[in-house]
């Protein structure tokens, strides 16, 4: 039998920069919480892959309903994004070569399009694959008063996005080695960067919102609504 496609959510966030009364997975985007949104996104692109979600082993809200796959499994988060990741890691009885995506629970509007996208960039490239976008603005480094001290040349510089895909022993290493060396990464590209691998920019839709800020909520909906209108 071929080999699972391994997806790791991690979703053991305090949502803090939301400050809402409940971590943001679990606030509703139109009917559902963002979780589900997300959840029913990845199974509708890779409905036999097997899932892990990793929650706060505190977490009060999740509702296992949510989940559509049928192969799946729960882990405790960590203290930071890096600990969820690799705590899933560890839970997992992968092979080497196997391929393992990771996405952030809080990326509910990502395509299945670009999913889709991701998983073949994946299979070509040894150092794995992320969805990315270039940077579109003009980029300003802030002084130490607040001011615009000075304009970063913006080319060659692109957004990290989710999902990020890699080979299970190759991104099992990369975070290990990161560990090792105190390197708190906020992504998976970045340990295998610190490898001296380089993962593969995949250029994805700008609508690949993280929801991260109250305001991002307003337009989360509009997202998944303009999708649903052209879908
Ligand atoms: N200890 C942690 C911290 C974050 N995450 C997850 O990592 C993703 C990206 O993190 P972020 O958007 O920063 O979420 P929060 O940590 O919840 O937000 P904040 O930083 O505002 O507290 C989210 O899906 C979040 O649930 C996680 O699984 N475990
Ligand atoms: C992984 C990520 O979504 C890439 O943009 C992001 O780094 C995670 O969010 P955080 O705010 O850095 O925890």
């Amino acid at each position: 039998m071929k080999n699972p496609l391994w997806l790791i959510v991690p979703a053991a966030g305090q949502g803090r920069r939301m400050a809402a009364a409940k971590p943001k997975q679990y606030l509703a985007l139109g009917e559902k919480p963002i979780m589900r949104h997300t959840l029913e996104r990845l199974h509708a692109a890779f409905p036999e892959a097997h899932l892990v979600l990793c929650l706060d082993p505190d977490d009060q809200w999740f509702d296992p309903g949510w989940v559509p796959f049928s192969r799946w499994q729960r882990v405790d988060g960590g203290s930071e994004r890096m600990d969820s990741v690799m705590q899933a890691l560890a839970a997992i009885p992968a092979e080497p070569e196997d391929l393992v995506m990771v996405h952030d629970v809080a990326r509910p509007c990502v395509s299945v399009a670009d999913l889709g996208l991701l998983l073949s960039h994946m299979q070509m490239h040894p150092a794995g694959a992320l969805l990315a976008m270039p940077v579109a603005d003009t980029m300003k480094r802030a002084d130490d008063s607040g001011a615009s001290g000075a304009t970063e040349p913006r080319d060659g510089l692109w957004h990290a996005l989710t999902p990020q895909g890699f080979r299970f022993e190759l991104l099992c290493r990369a975070l290990d080695q990161a560990r090792a060396n105190q390197l708190m990464v906020t992504d998976e590209a970045s340990a295998v960067e610190a490898l001296g691998q380089y993962p593969r920019l995949v250029s994805g839709r700008r609508d690949n919102l993280k929801v991260t800020h109250p305001d991002d909520l307003a337009l989360a909906n509009a997202i998944l609504a303009a999708q649903q209108r052209n879908s």
